[in-house]
């Protein structure tokens, strides 16, 4: 139990009505999970306010409400404090409710158009095998030390989020290694963690959508940044042209990394073959299992953030050669077919011409390359017909299916894509929207060493149907698939 006054720390308060030394069971902001003895948030989402629930909150057993507008006649019943943004506050609030742990362990967060999941796994991972007690939030799963817990969001909702930092610190964790989406600092989902230091990897085109344009699509990531303390590292990828933007008004120490201009953390790229990434890292030749040029930038990340917490640069070199790819991340799909396969996550048109262009680089005959991808529904719009153009570009077939088309008619998702097709390109294109189909067909099509990528969903176990999850998993549908045309 705590007490009102002492979780409102730090947030600043326009307006209180009623007592501010009452016991608060849990913070919540949905009011929905409000139970006896908790203070209710009320949050202005992106398809209602919270404001609107405020009496079902109470109904529910609400003793407290943080609310951005006072209402004309409060509930005497229960105490009302004001703020101006209770999606900021909630963060505050959460970060007090569990004890500040942000505070209690080095937490580094990974911000990012693409690498995010990659640099902070490899991480995760790395530090485990220095042998420190780690903590992991990322798209993929959340970990702490040897127990996964699922996750819902790239980055956890200000409460989750916190009641897992704790859960961190009881387990005796140093080290926590998060990934931060732009969606998350523009809800506030940061507010009030203090970061011992940040990465910005790269940012391209996604999520407009949300945030309308790119312009504000950067100074959201930027943000990030400008929370950091003076006692913070700030670690940018420089070979990134908006790199130098994020720490413009940070007050952390800021540090570089990049393949191409003088920075304090430089890689050069000796091999990049489909064995691996063989790098040059401050004058020591190190192989890599990942594969492609833009997996150079996540090691070199990684090997920076080890360097900066303090650990030694040829132990880190050492443990980070021997360390896998993450789930679906440019992972091969091994059978004993001669085709290879390969799923990867790539859901930006960055990420899809990276990986094509990593693939491309590889062929060294006429073997084929076959793409099979999907956009993703009630997602930016603007990315489909830009991916479906950089898949035909690269791919000597290429097959438009389903991804999760969520609560979009999956038809017109692929017809916005086919906007990016011009006449050059149709000839090569198929649409077969069922996904176990169209990878099906990939596989029959293929000859021997010919290679396909299945792009888009990468870890994902699971295809979203109108708010259902079906068990989906792009790499068991290929391993069946090429099992069955293997001659
Ligand atoms: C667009 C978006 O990001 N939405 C997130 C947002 O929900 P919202 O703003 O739509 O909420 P809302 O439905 O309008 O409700 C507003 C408020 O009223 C409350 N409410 C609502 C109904 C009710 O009966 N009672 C009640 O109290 C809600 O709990 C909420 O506090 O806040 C919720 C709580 O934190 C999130 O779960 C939700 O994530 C949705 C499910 C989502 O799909 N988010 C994706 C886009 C996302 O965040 N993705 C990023 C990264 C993507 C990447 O990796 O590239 C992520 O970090 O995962
Ligand atoms: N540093 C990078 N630069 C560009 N593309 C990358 C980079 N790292 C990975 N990719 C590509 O982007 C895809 C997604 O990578 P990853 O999951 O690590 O990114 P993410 O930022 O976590 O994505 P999300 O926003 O969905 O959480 C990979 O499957 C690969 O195709
Ligand atoms: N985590 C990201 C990536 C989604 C990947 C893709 N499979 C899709 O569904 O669009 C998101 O929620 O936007
Ligand atoms: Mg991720």
């Amino acid at each position: 139990m705590k007490i009102l006054k002492d979780i409102l720390y730090n947030v600043n308060l326009t307006s209180v009505s009623g007592n501010m030394n009452i016991e608060i069971a849990d913070v919540c902001f949905d009011s929905r999970a409000v139970k006896a003895g908790s203070l209710f948030v009320a949050v202005k989402g992106t398809q209602v306010d919270g404001h609107e629930y405020i009496e079902r909150a109470i109904a529910n057993g609400a003793v407290a409400v943080v609310c951005q507008e006072m209402p004309l006649l409060p509930d005497r019943s229960v105490t009302f404090v004001e703020t101006a943004e209770t999606h900021r506050a909630l963060g505050f609030i959460a970060s007090n409710f569990y004890g500040n742990p942000s505070k209690k362990l080095k937490l580094v967060g990974v911000t990012g158009t693409n690498g995010k999941t990659t640099t902070v796994t490899l991480l995760f991972r790395l530090f485990r095998s220095l042998g420190h007690n780690v903590g992991l939030l990322s798209t993929v799963k959340n970990q702490i030390n040897d127990r996964t817990i699922k996750a819902s969001h790239t980055t956890p909702d200000q409460v989750s989020l916190n009641r897992l930092l704790k859960e961190m610190v009881d387990e005796g964790c140093e080290y926590a290694f998060m990934e931060v989406s732009s969606h998350a600092i523009d809800q506030g989902r940061i507010a009030g963690l203090e970061f011992a230091g940040a990465v910005f990897m790269n940012i391209s085109h996604d999520h407009l959508d949300y945030h309308l344009t790119f312009d504000n699509y950067i100074q959201t990531k930027k943000k990030l940044f400008d929370s950091l303390p003076a006692t913070a590292f700030a670690l940018v990828n420089l070979d990134d042209k908006r790199g130098q933007i994020m720490t413009q008004n940070t007050k952390a120490t800021q540090y570089a990394f990049g393949l191409k201009f003088m920075t304090d953390y430089k890689a050069k790229i000796i091999t990049n073959s489909y064995q691996g990434l063989e790098l040059d890292i401050n004058g020591q030749s190190v192989w890599f299992r990942l594969i492609g040029k833009f997996n150079a930038y996540n090691l070199l990340a990684v090997f920076a953030v080890a360097d900066l917490l303090g650990e030694e640069q040829s132990e880190v070199l050492m443990m980070l050669s021997g360390i896998e790819t993450a789930p679906g991340r440019f992972e091969a799909v091994n059978t004993d077919s001669s085709v290879r396969a390969i799923v990867d996550y790539a859901h930006t048109p960055d990420a899809l011409e990276n990986v094509l262009q990593t693939i491309d680089s590889f062929r060294t005959g006429n073997e084929k390359v076959i793409t099979v991808v999907g956009c993703g529904g009630d997602r930016d719009r603007e990315k489909r017909p830009v991916m479906a153009s950089i898949a035909a570009k690269w791919s000597d077939k290429v097959i438009f299916t389903d991804d999760n088309p969520r609560n979009e008619n999956p038809d017109m998702i692929i017809k916005e894509m086919m906007g990016g097709i011009g006449p050059t390109f149709v000839k090569k294109t198929l649409i077969i929207r069922d996904r176990r189909e169209a990878i099906k067909t990939a596989c029959s099509l293929a000859s021997d060493h010919d290679i396909i990528l299945v792009a888009g969903k990468g870890h994902e176990t699971y295809q979203e149907i109108k708010g259902v999850r079906h068990d989906f998993d792009d790499r068991a549908i290929l391993r069946e698939m090429l099992e069955l045309f293997k001659d």
